[in-house]
């Protein structure tokens, strides 16, 4: 919410898309999200900016193993830094910039968000003890923000031009500042009920 709200360019383009899916008519149905490719491209930029757990869970060794040149010893304690991957300039260009389209596929394919083939972005993780609730949390993610863009307009608080998007670092990362916006209804009124 903070990202896009903070970049109304990014949330014209939700809107439109939206529209041209769903229309003004009714509301967002769980059967439109696989249609929504640029929302899917805001979550997926957002889990490479944002990652909830910058550090995942911690993982610990059973035996001892080389990664990549790296040895790592029995009964060691690892993370994997999600974080740090979303903003790993070897893999990204312009890290510090909120810009969906990155993701956009060249062949027009959905967009996936949890991580795919590459492994750049891994907000749930990877192997046998990824994320289970991944697909749910994929989902209830997509729709709570496809209803809110659909229905709302969203600007900052009177007399701010901008949103903070500071974090605070630990082992989830909150907004250092809660998120204050003013939403105002864009579909027509019988919509809403
Ligand atoms: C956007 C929402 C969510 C995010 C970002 C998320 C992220 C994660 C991450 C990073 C892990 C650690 C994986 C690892 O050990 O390497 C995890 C584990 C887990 N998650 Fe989620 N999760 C989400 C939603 C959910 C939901 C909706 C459920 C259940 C309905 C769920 C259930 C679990 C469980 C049971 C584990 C432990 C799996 C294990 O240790 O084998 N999560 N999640």
């Amino acid at each position: 919410m903070a990202e896009v709200i903070k970049n109304p360019n990014v949330l014209r383009k939700i809107q439109e898309e939206i529209d041209s899916v769903v229309g003004r008519e009714r509301m967002v149905k769980e059967s439109d999200l696989t249609h929504l490719n640029y929302l899917r491209c805001v979550v997926r930029e957002t889990f490479r900016m944002h990652p909830a757990g910058p550090l995942l869970i911690p993982h610990e060794s059973l035996r001892p193993t080389t990664i990549q040149g790296f040895h790592i010893p029995a009964q060691t304690r690892v993370f994997i830094n999600t974080h740090a991957l979303g903003r790993n300039r070897k893999i990204w260009a312009d890290v510090d910039e909120f810009r969906p389209e990155r993701h956009w596929p060249a062949d027009g394919s959905r967009v996936e968000i949890s991580h795919g083939a590459d492994f750049k972005i891994l907000p749930f993780s990877a192997g046998k003890r990824k994320c289970p609730g991944a697909p749910l949390g994929v989902t209830l993610v997509l729709m709570a923000l496809a209803r809110l863009f659909h229905c709302f307009n969203w600007t900052p608080p009177d007399g701010e031009t901008t949103i903070d998007t500071t974090e605070v670092y630990g082992m989830t990362m909150p907004k250092a500042r809660p998120l204050l916006a003013v939403a105002t209804p864009r579909l027509a009124d019988h919509t809403y009920h």
